[in-house]
């Protein structure tokens, strides 16, 4: 795993920390291994962690943002993706890792205590009520979540936690056109701006990928999110 986690970044064209690629062995050593007793993720061959989650989380890192010393909320973190693949390519950033289901947060913390992670708090909470609390509202660099709803829920849910001036980076597939027309008004309503979305392909797999960008240019209004039921039924 090692090995094609140290071409897989080297091709991504990032210079990751000497420690990186063996942290990242072993994150999905770990993960592997605990998939067994628990449901961790659908991917169970080795090779295919390394390129559909470590690399794919990893092309965050090549958008032409700058995450030095940045705070980062992963919403819907589920088995650590994108958000630890991030805090260990960059160790930099203060992040959380956020997650409905407790068992797999649980999970979460022994890793990060497995691979001696500092500046990273698992967080068994639901992203819709977590938002609401002062320290999280308005007040990270970055939101970042893949794989946990549709855009104009995923804006809801997000939105909120990012500051002004910062960005909720939305990892989506690269058909997702329609998504983003769905989500436009629910976005200018939560305080944000679309910008230029981004696409990457994850290396040695023709698998493309998008980044779509939110950038937050005033405060959330008060009220958002709403419930999960009614963020469902009626989206904005
Ligand atoms: C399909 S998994 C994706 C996990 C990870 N982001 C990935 O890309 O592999 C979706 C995760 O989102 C979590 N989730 C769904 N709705 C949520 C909510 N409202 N608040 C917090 N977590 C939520 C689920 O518990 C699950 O772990």
């Amino acid at each position: 795993m090692k090995q094609r986690i140290e071409q897989g970044l080297t091709a991504l064209g990032l210079t990751p920390p000497p420690q990186a690629a063996g942290q990242l062995a072993e994150y999905g050593r770990l993960l592997l291994e605990q998939n067994r007793v628990m449901n961790l993720t659908a991917i169970t061959e080795p090779d295919q962690v390394v390129d559909l989650h470590f690399l794919d989380c990893a092309a965050l890192l090549t958008i032409g943002e700058d995450f030095n010393g940045k705070t980062l909320i992963d919403v819907g973190t589920g088995a650590g993706f994108p958000g630890l693949p991030l805090k260990i390519l960059e160790p930099s950033l203060t992040v959380t890792l956020l997650d409905s289901l407790g068992k797999r947060v649980t999970w979460l913390e022994s890793v990060c205590d497995a691979l001696s992670l500092d500046h990273v708090t698992c967080l068994h909470a639901r992203g819709e009520e977590q938002a609401h609390q002062a320290g999280y509202r308005d007040s990270f660099d970055y939101a970042v979540s893949r794989a946990v709803a549709s855009l104009e829920v995923l804006c809801e849910l997000c939105l909120p936690y990012v500051k002004v001036g910062g960005k909720f980076l939305a990892m989506k597939s690269v058909d997702s056109a329609a998504e983003v027309d769905r989500a436009a008004r629910g976005i200018a309503k939560l305080g944000g701006r679309l910008l230029p979305r981004v696409d990457y392909e994850i290396p040695g797999t023709g698998v493309s990928h998008r980044v779509v960008v939110v950038e937050k240019v005033s405060p959330t209004p008060n009220g958002y999110p709403r419930r999960w039921a009614r963020i469902q039924k009626a989206p904005l």
